[in-house]
């Protein structure tokens, strides 16, 4: 069941197109990832998706709603947390939870949320006195006050440290085992191809691939290397008339094979089939970051 449903989107901001016809949906209880440059379209798609702003045409429903209409009760039913938000310094954890409890009629047990969220011990700690990673895990608390059935997540992890960002996400998989849909904006592929269980890609205002992560790396065209040494014989032209092999290169004993789509996969069976024994066999595997250059273009 799609909680979610964008429709053909459509925003601009003086003469310039910010969103020109964007459409996806998501499903109950996955974490979505929404990616795409700088200026992509990101934050105007998910704040017309939250009803903070109007999109000029097309339409949006979340949990059935519309979010300009009935803004007042979708707010109620989803969570948000803002790109960079931020709270007095000498304001206490508790006193953050209180105050955006007072805002929902039925708010969560705020001992279970700090408990939930790691953040028991720092409960009268002054939010200016919190490590990076326990900002953003009360940024995060703070989403869900309100039990939201869909919460929004934007720049999750921007700035922690490895251990930090990968404590992040096991609670975020949590959340959605707990069966809340997550919508993640980011720009980071690792994030993304670590979290999330469908994205899509936005690049100058439109939505140029949507998938897994697996689908997205395997449908970019983005290219994957493998390279390995043997003294046999081997015909270079068998690697070559594979579907998958654009490139195949031999230098001395050394042959290194490019492709698309499975040419991992069909190199290796070939060379099985043949039993040609390779030594030293090198795997660059594409990743999610090749595939989003591959689909924008560009790097970050
Ligand atoms: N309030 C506004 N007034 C005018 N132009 C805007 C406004 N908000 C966004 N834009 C423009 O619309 C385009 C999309 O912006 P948006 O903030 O949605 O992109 P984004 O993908 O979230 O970018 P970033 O990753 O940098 O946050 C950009 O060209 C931006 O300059």
């Amino acid at each position: 069941m799609a909680v979610i449903e964008v429709a053909d989107l459509t925003k601009t901001y003086g003469g310039h197109t910010a969103l020109d016809g964007v459409s996806f949906t998501v499903e109950d209880g996955e974490i979505f990832g929404l990616l795409g440059p700088n200026g992509a379209g990101k934050t105007t798609t998910v704040e017309c998706v939250e009803g903070l702003r109007r999109a000029d045409s097309g339409t949006v429903r979340v949990l059935g709603l519309d979010p300009v209409r009935q803004g007042r009760e979708l707010r109620r039913r989803i969570g948000v947390q803002l790109q960079r938000a931020h709270l007095p310094d000498t304001l206490r954890v508790r006193e953050a939870l209180d105050l955006y409890a007072s805002f929902y009629p039925s708010p969560r047990n705020l001992g279970e949320l700090l408990a939930e969220w790691g953040l028991e011990d720092q409960r009268e700690v002054m939010f200016g006195k919190l490590s990076g990673g326990q900002k953003q895990r009360l940024f995060i608390a703070l989403a869900l006050v309100g039990d939201p059935r869909v919460v929004f997540l934007d720049e999750l992890t921007t700035g922690l440290d490895p251990q930090a960002r990968r404590a992040i996400w096991e609670l975020v998989r949590q959340l959605r085992d707990g069966g809340v849909t997550v919508v993640l904006v980011s720009h980071f592929m690792d994030e993304v191809a670590a979290l999330c269980d469908r994205a899509a890609i936005l690049d100058r205002g439109r939505i140029v691939a949507e998938g897994t992560p697996g689908e997205l790396i395997y449908g970019s065209g983005a290219h994957s290397a493998l390279s390995f040494r043997t003294i046999e014989e081997l015909d270079l032209s068998a690697l070559a008339e594979l579907s998958s092999v654009t490139r195949v290169e031999r230098c001395a004993e050394t042959v290194v094979v490019s492709g698309t789509g499975s040419v991992i996969d069909e190199v290796t069976a070939l060379l099985a089939r043949n039993r040609i024994v390779v030594s030293n066999l090198r795997i660059h595997e594409r990743s999610l970051d090749d595939a989003y250059v591959a689909i924008t273009g560009r790097g970050r």
